[in-house]
């Protein structure tokens, strides 16, 4: 199946002379959740923007469901919903003007009952006729989305989708992008929580100073570059790590009371077995043993500083 987006050496140098996309080259699959992670001024609404036609590239092309946003700007613009960082909508507004409006603007006709679905999916029927300024934030980002996808598009872009919402409503809209792939919508979504990614994500890009570092699957990203540490507590402290564990990547916890050996997890278990085989042997005695895994935000912050 051909890529449901294409970006091809894709260039942005804003009028100021700033660079913010140095040759951006990415397939984003049909049906998938894409993460697009980095710091900030990175260049992921920049890139946003551009696939939605709110800004114009400088070199290099995206196509999207084979379109071309510039030259077939209309046609590529229907298949995608924008959800945008800044929430902005009409204050008087009904909900539901608000999303019969947005679909009217995307020259559909009406269709009642689909808009009906999308703000039963998304817990807002009972808003319906609601005033926008009558809503809490969480709701007002729920219509956001509401809006996006009331033309039904087949890929829903998310620009940081759950910041500033609390821990629940950021719960129900994983949900809710999970359902929107299980019905076939490709999610692109940018975040800063990188919980956020590691949770949803089915591949994740890290772009850093308008440069896509990496593009990978996020198991084969964990498994990659997740180092693992094994904790080792101590029944009596140490003082110092003893001279026989030289030869293993320990260190000893400030109280002295842990041991503390990091390890690649592809390199096998074979160091657990000699780390315990040596501990034994020097007659240190332990209480438990924890394993942990690094997590996608200690990969992410170590590919950042480790970049150019
Ligand atoms: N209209 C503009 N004119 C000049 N520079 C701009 C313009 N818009 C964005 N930039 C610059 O381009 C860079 C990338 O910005 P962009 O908003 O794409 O980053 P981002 O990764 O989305 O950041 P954030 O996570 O903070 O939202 C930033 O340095 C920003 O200051």
């Amino acid at each position: 199946m051909p890529p449901i987006i294409s970006i091809c050496n894709l260039t942005k140098t804003y009028a100021s002379g700033f660079q913010a996309l140095k040759g951006i080259n990415l397939e984003i699959h049909s049906g998938e959740i894409f993460a697009l992670l980095g710091p900030n001024g990175a260049g992921k609404t920049t890139l946003i923007n551009i696939v939605c036609g709110i800004v114009n590239p400088t070199g290099g092309f995206v196509l999207a469901d084979g379109h071309d946003v510039v030259r077939d700007y209309r046609a590529a613009r229907s298949r995608i919903g924008l959800v945008p960082q800044e929430l902005s909508s009409n204050a008087f507004d009904t909900v539901w003007a608000g999303v019969t409006f947005s679909r009217g603007l995307f020259g559909k006709p009406a269709d009642k009952p689909y808009l009906e679905k999308v703000l039963k999916d998304l817990s807002l029927w009972d808003k319906k006729n609601s005033p926008m300024m009558t809503l809490s934030g969480g709701m007002k980002r729920r219509v956001m989305i509401a809006k996006a996808l009331s033309h039904e598009p087949q890929i829903l872009f998310l620009d940081e989708p759950t910041a500033g919402v609390d821990v629940e409503l950021r719960r129900d809209m994983w949900e809710m992008v999970r359902s929107l792939r299980a019905r076939g919508v490709t999610i692109i979504l940018t975040t800063h929580y990188i919980e956020e990614a590691e949770q949803m994500a089915d591949r994740i890009g890290v772009i850093n100073k308008g440069e896509l570092i990496l593009v990978e699957e996020k198991s084969a990203l964990m498994k990659k570059l997740g180092k693992k540490q094994l904790t080792v507590q101590l029944q009596h402290a140490l003082t110092s790590v003893p001279a026989g564990l030289a030869g293993h990547q320990v260190e000893l916890s400030a109280d002295g009371e842990e041991l503390i050996y990091t390890f690649d997890p592809r390199s096998g278990e074979k160091g657990i077995a000699s780390l315990m085989k040596q501990l034994s042997e020097l007659g240190i005695e332990f209480k438990d043993l924890q394993t942990n895994q690094s997590s996608l935000e200690e990969i992410f912050v170590s590919l950042v500083r480790a970049a150019p």
